[in-house]
């Protein structure tokens, strides 16, 4: 398509000739998906018809099971093929509505002709397959736009850097085919635009910012100069939408070896996970595996323990008054958060590696099989040069060799007998069976009750050993939960100074059956060091969104479950709001990330709330000064005092009216804690529509929530009340990152209530950046 392009209208046809374009390969991909989905269904019909199935002898079996097989791999390739195709209609119907959103005009460097490349949410190509009608975003010629203003720009590719001009930069905003307006801008990417789609509502999922990435947040989509990549970011500065993008961009630039099943998102709750779960697929691609680390956890250790979560020590330390008891708690969880903890366990297991392991008794039917100490000399015999897991996994194959000889020996035991007569018919004709086709092959030597006898003992004790080598391949013969209590019962070289009441607290919740948080991850450590790390080599990439709650003790945990992952690791450190991460060294901390495996980033600028607000949350923190508001204007914040709880309720609740009938369609109260937020939904409930977020909330959708600020984390609001920011709320420097958390939630609007007292954070702020209202 060679025309002059620059007026609406031949941008117009342009978009026109595509959306044809496009429709012709929607029907052309639609037919063929729709024979494709005749053929899964024709398939799984005739599944077994098509295939040969005799069991009479070995040879046959094998060439049944060959056959299904084959008939299988079949049907999933077909699967495969129509599960991609529907993907493809899927973009291809999202370009038609929404081609592409930008235009640059570059001219190579010694080139004449100027090249015009359009960039949209996938590529396409013209009909002789020749020219790229849409770029990719994330196509290397397409950082131009991200990167540059007209005038000299370049880009890197695989080939090398090429350098031209920039003659044109253009944006669109194209909905349902049509241009509802268009652009030209001399900035790195237009103010205006950007300005547009930040001042629309918020939405109950996070969107893809395509359209708008910034060229810092660009950099950070497209590093792949290290192996960790570590972004500390202001609140609102994109971390998590970059991430989002990054996800993407790897996923095209890696086609060949990456999947989203190759990718893994650590997020701070449930919530989010839903919250951050449309932008992939809105993109085209599929979503990446999520978890919390909470959830990673519980999978792991089971039910043995009540396991304490974050959320519930966060809700704990919150609700504790300030004093000795606090003081202690926090100083444990420090403690066992740091890399001293860890390496007082990687020393424990040095010492253990020569003396002092435990292992429990095998039993069976209530007898001992295996001492303990046979095992324990076992082990202890083996060549101490071999490292202590793999001295563990021998100790593994020789109780597993025991165990076999034992079954075998357990079959003429007299309780065998006895079962065997209690067995029910299913048992004997199985048995009978076996013995057809055994002594088909065979001929005449078999007694048949001998065989009986003999088959039906032999599968009875081995359901009944199951368990037991079960257990032993899963490691369970190490006594982790008495070697991890002994860490707090024995001395050690260097120890902090309140490490007897560390001990005492953490012995008395284990005897509980109890874990706390803080004690998961070492326990985790000692568990996978001990009888082999559970790591996860499928997962290639991972990322750490809110990384300011991961402790460094977490840092080397995750390293060691995914050795073969990249990481991203992205949060901020004025909304640590954990106590292991408060004036604590946490995984985003510069002094983890020296080495030239590391990649530090940093993202000043705040996009999510209006200037005003920004002005104001800014001047809540110490370093403050570094964070640049986007220049989008709103009201400025309100500071309300009232005198009692009563007042203050009904001010909430008018103030939410409010919030709702100038049109904000989601606004949320947020609470220090879970109590509160119970308390205060109890209390309006009946006089305003309201729904709480707990943190077993999954999803969240527009409306009025309360919710407790340790969930407000990740996610935004149109409006924010803050419940109640008083003196005796917000009282310990500690809780100064946990309130500059609440307040940073709100886009267009803040709204700040105390009852009494001000915070004295707010003290620090500038009464030019806020409306004060005293009641
Ligand atoms: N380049 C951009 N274009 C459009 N919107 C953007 C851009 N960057 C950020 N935003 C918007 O700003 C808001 C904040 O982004 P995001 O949640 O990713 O920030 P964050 O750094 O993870 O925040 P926090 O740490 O406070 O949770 C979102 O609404 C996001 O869509």
């Amino acid at each position: 398509m060679s025309q002059n392009l620059d007026s609406k209208e031949a941008e117009q046809q342009r978009v026109n000739h595509i959306r044809s374009h496009v429709g012709k390969e929607i029907d052309a991909l639609t037919k063929h998906d729709q024979k494709t989905k005749s053929e899964i269904i024709q398939l799984r019909k005739t599944f077994w018809e098509d295939v040969t199935v005799n069991m009479d002898n070995p040879e046959d079996a094998a060439e049944s099971i060959s056959s299904i097989k084959q008939q299988s791999e079949l049907l999933g390739e077909r699967e495969r093929t129509h599960g991609q195709m529907d993907k493809t209609i899927h973009t291809l119907e999202r370009l038609k509505g929404s081609p592409y959103f930008g235009r640059i005009d570059f001219r190579e460097e010694g080139q004449d002709e100027v090249q015009s490349i359009y960039l949209g949410i996938s590529s396409l190509l013209d009909e002789e397959q020749k020219d790229f009608l849409i770029h990719d975003w994330r196509a290397p010629i397409s950082s131009l736009y991200y990167d540059f203003a007209p005038g000299e720009a370049y880009y890197t590719s695989p080939e090398g850097t090429t350098e031209g001009e920039m003659t044109k930069k253009r944006q669109f905003i194209i909905q349902s085919g049509q241009i509802k307006s268009m652009f030209d801008t001399g900035l790195t990417i237009g103010d205006d635009l950007l300005k547009e789609v930040l001042g629309n509502e918020a939405n109950s999922q996070m969107k893809s910012i395509v359209a708008t990435i910034q060229s810092e947040q660009n950099q950070l989509i497209r590093d792949e100069s290290s192996r960790y990549l570590v972004v500390q970011g202001a609140a609102g500065s994109g971390k998590t939408s970059a991430a989002l993008q990054r996800a993407a961009y790897l996923l095209y630039r890696h086609i060949d070896t990456l999947s989203a099943k190759n990718m893994m998102l650590f997020s701070p709750n449930p919530l989010f996970n839903s919250y951050v779960a449309k932008v992939l697929p809105e993109l085209g691609e599929d979503n990446m595996e999520q978890t919390t680390f909470l959830q990673y956890i519980s999978k792991r250790l089971g039910t043995t323990y009540e396991i304490e979560d974050a959320f519930m020590q966060t809700e704990k330390l919150l609700t504790l008054a300030e004093g000795p008891q606090y003081e202690s708690e926090v100083s444990g969880i420090r403690y066992k958060s740091s890399l001293a903890f860890k390496k007082m366990i990687d020393d424990y297991l040095e010492r253990l590696s020569n003396e002092g392991l435990l292992f429990k008794q095998v039993r069976f039917r209530g007898e001992i099989l295996i001492e303990a100490s046979r095992i324990s000399a076992y082990f202890y015999s083996l060549d101490r040069t071999i490292p202590l897991n793999n001295r563990m996994k021998l100790t593994a194959e020789w109780l597993l060799i025991k165990l076999t000889r034992l079954e075998k020996l357990e079959r003429s035991n007299g309780w065998v007998e006895d079962e065997i007569e209690l067995l029910g018919v299913d048992a004997y004709q199985e048995v009978q069976k076996e013995y057809q086709v055994e002594r088909g092959l065979e001929e005449d030597t078999f007694d048949e009750a001998k065989y009986e006898r003999q088959k039906l003992a032999e599968k009875l004790v081995a359901k009944q050993f199951k368990p037991l080598k079960n257990a032993v391949k899963k490691m369970n013969f190490i006594h982790v939960d008495r070697l991890f209590k002994n860490v707090f019962k024995q001395s050690h070289s260097s120890v902090p100074t309140d490490w007897n009441e560390i001990c005492e607290r953490t012995l008395e919740q284990l005897d509980e059956k109890k874990m706390l948080f803080e004690d998961v991850t070492p326990y985790l450590y000692l568990k996978d060091r001990l009888g082999g790390v559970k790591a996860n080599h499928v997962i290639q990439h991972v990322f750490i969104d809110e990384a300011q709650d991961y402790s460094p003790f977490q840092f080397e945990y995750l390293k060691l479950i995914y050795p073969a992952a990249n990481m991203t690791i992205l949060g901020d450190v004025n909304q640590a709001v954990y106590a292991q991460s408060q004036h604590q060294m946490t995984m985003l901390d510069e002094s983890l990330h020296t080495d030239k495996q590391h990649q530090v980033m940093t993202l000043n600028k705040s996009y999510r709330s209006t200037k005003q607000i920004v002005d104001l949350t800014k001047q809540i923190i110490t370093d403050g000064d570094r964070i640049e508001a986007f220049n989008r204007k709103g009201d400025q914040p309100l500071v309300v005092s009232v005198d009692h709880e009563q007042e203050l309720d009904q001010q909430i609740i008018q103030e939410a009216l409010r919030l709702k009938e100038v049109g904000h369609l989601s606004i949320a109260i947020i609470t220090k804690t879970a109590i509160e937020s119970e308390e205060l939904y109890d209390r309006i409930k009946d006089q305003v529509p309201v729904k709480l977020l707990t943190k077993n909330s999954h999803e969240f959708e527009r409306g009025l929530h309360i919710v407790p600020s340790y969930l407000s984390k990740g996610i935004e609001f149109d409006a924010v009340i803050v419940h109640d920011a008083s003196t005796h709320v917000y009282k310990q420097e500690h809780e100064r990152t946990l309130f500059y958390t609440v307040c940073t939630r709100a886009m267009h609007e803040l709204v700040i209530f105390s009852l009494g007292k001000m915070t004295t954070f707010l003290d620090e702020v500038s009464q030019d950046v806020y409306r004060l209202v005293r009641n």
